[in-house]
């Protein structure tokens, strides 16, 4: 490590256009131009040598340690932004993802495979996939989908229903591709008909099967009563299911996906068993006012649907507070444009192209990127009891525009934020 001093001016320092230096395993590697470079190398090394001699650097958070860097040496705002403009992180994964099959799974696995390195696949295909045996022979599709030395893993799942067996959850966990399985109330969201109707009775001996086996339960938590009104259905959910639920079977590992409500957050952080939650970039960045700004907005609608405010702003809280209960699941969920804009609208946002770059927004404005990188990347795969990712992804603040929509054979899908500009790229290393 050189010495700490820092040059007055930046005519001090030798030209180095474009240069990256990553500095420990978990910070942010930068990228700056000329002088930019070297001046903010000299501080960055320079507040990290002042912390060497009690060991703290490896864990110093790099949102603070630019700050600090910034005040020490008078970065001017210029080389501070310019600081932050490249984060390295390790490859992330998307643990709630819908991939379809057909010429749908063909046009979307190409953008999940350019910027997550797994993905948990939901089973609400049309008939579901509720035996290993479909699931395995449904990865052999998504695999043959991908583009031509892609090491995007899909990690499949089943759909549970009343007559599933629990030899299916021994069978599944021996396949070595089947990493969980979907509970959808029946009727609760698309493709949910052949869902559960009887969870306490029916399906209790493969909970306990699963309990056992170790398989997460992923859970579409919102109850189907239309009595109970559409905001209200994941509360009503957590007191009447999954409360129950985790009281009756204590060790069976319980994934809350795309959760919505400040309930929800309560739910999974004060919760002492092994439950967790995905949180999609919708329920982090819009509230229920996106669904009718300047008129209805099929392309914003999703189950479980947008809430108000206050409940967004809990979901921010949670995942950038750095709880490991909560990780990235897009629930990326693609319909060709005419099945969202017509009189009965399908619900589900396709966001895979465009996850990660919200997912920064969400951390950036936050002022928590230090945080982003264990929720898109270590929170889920320590929860599932999986490996990390080795290889790393960079990340570098260039705008640029969303696609108004992605043509396919037989149709298009218009993504999330269509035709908006949007700040953060992705770049494989
Ligand atoms: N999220 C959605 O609104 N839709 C999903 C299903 C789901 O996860 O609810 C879909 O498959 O279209």
């Amino acid at each position: 490590m050189p010495e700490n001093k820092p040059a007055s001016g930046p005519e001090r320092f030798s030209s180095r256009p474009g240069k990256t230096i990553g500095i420990g395993s978990r910070l942010c590697a930068l990228t700056l131009e000329a002088y930019q470079y070297q001046a903010a190398q000299y501080a960055l090394l320079g507040t990290i040598s002042s912390s060497k001699g009690r060991r703290r650097h490896h864990t110093m958070k790099t949102d603070k340690m630019l700050k600090g860097a910034s005040s020490v040496y008078r970065l001017s705002s210029a080389v501070y932004e310019a600081v932050r403009m490249e984060l390295t992180i390790t490859h992330p994964d998307d643990w709630h993802l819908h991939l379809r099959d057909g010429e749908l799974l063909g046009a979307v696995a190409p953008h999940s495979a350019a910027h997550f390195g797994r993905a948990i696949v939901m089973p609400n295909l049309r008939p579901p996939i509720t035996t290993t045996a479909a699931a395995v022979s449904y990865r052999e599709s998504i695999l043959k989908a991908l583009p031509a030395k892609c090491s995007f893993q899909p990690l499949m799942t089943l759909y549970l229903t009343d007559s599933m067996q629990p030899e299916e959850i021994k069978l599944a966990r021996k396949s070595g591709v089947v990493f969980a399985v979907k509970l959808y109330p029946v009727g609760a969201t698309t493709n949910s008909q052949d869902g559960v109707t009887d969870l306490f009775g029916k399906c209790l001996p493969v909970l306990e099967e699963m309990a056992r086996q170790s398989m997460p339960l992923l859970v579409h938590g919102e109850v189907t009563d239309s009595n109970v009104d559409v905001f209200d259905r994941e509360k009503a959910f957590i007191e009447t299911v999954l409360q129950p639920l985790v009281q009756r079977l204590p060790q069976l590992k319980v994934v809350m996906e795309h959760i919505t409500t400040a309930d929800a957050v309560k739910f999974v952080e004060s919760y002492e068993g092994p439950v967790a939650a995905t949180v999609t970039p919708q329920h982090l960045l819009l509230n229920r006012n996106s669904l009718f700004q300047g008129g209805l907005q099929p392309h914003n609608y999703c189950l479980p649907v947008l809430k108000r405010e206050t409940h967004r702003q809990a979901i921010v809280l949670a995942v950038t507070s750095g709880s490991k209960r909560f990780f990235l699941g897009t629930d990326s969920a693609p319909h060709e444009r005419r099945r969202k804009e017509c009189s009965c609208g399908c619900a589900g946002i396709y966001s895979a192209p465009i996850a990660l770059s919200l997912y920064a927004k969400v951390f950036e404005e936050a002022g928590a990127l230090d945080k982003l990188e264990a929720f898109t990347s270590f929170n889920g795969p320590d929860f599932y009891g999986l490996p990390r990712n080795k290889s790393k992804i960079t990340m570098r603040k260039s705008p640029w525009v969303v696609p108004e929509s992605f043509p396919f054979s037989v149709g298009e899908i218009v993504p999330m934020f269509a035709g908006k500009t949007l700040q953060w790229q992705t770049f494989m290393n």
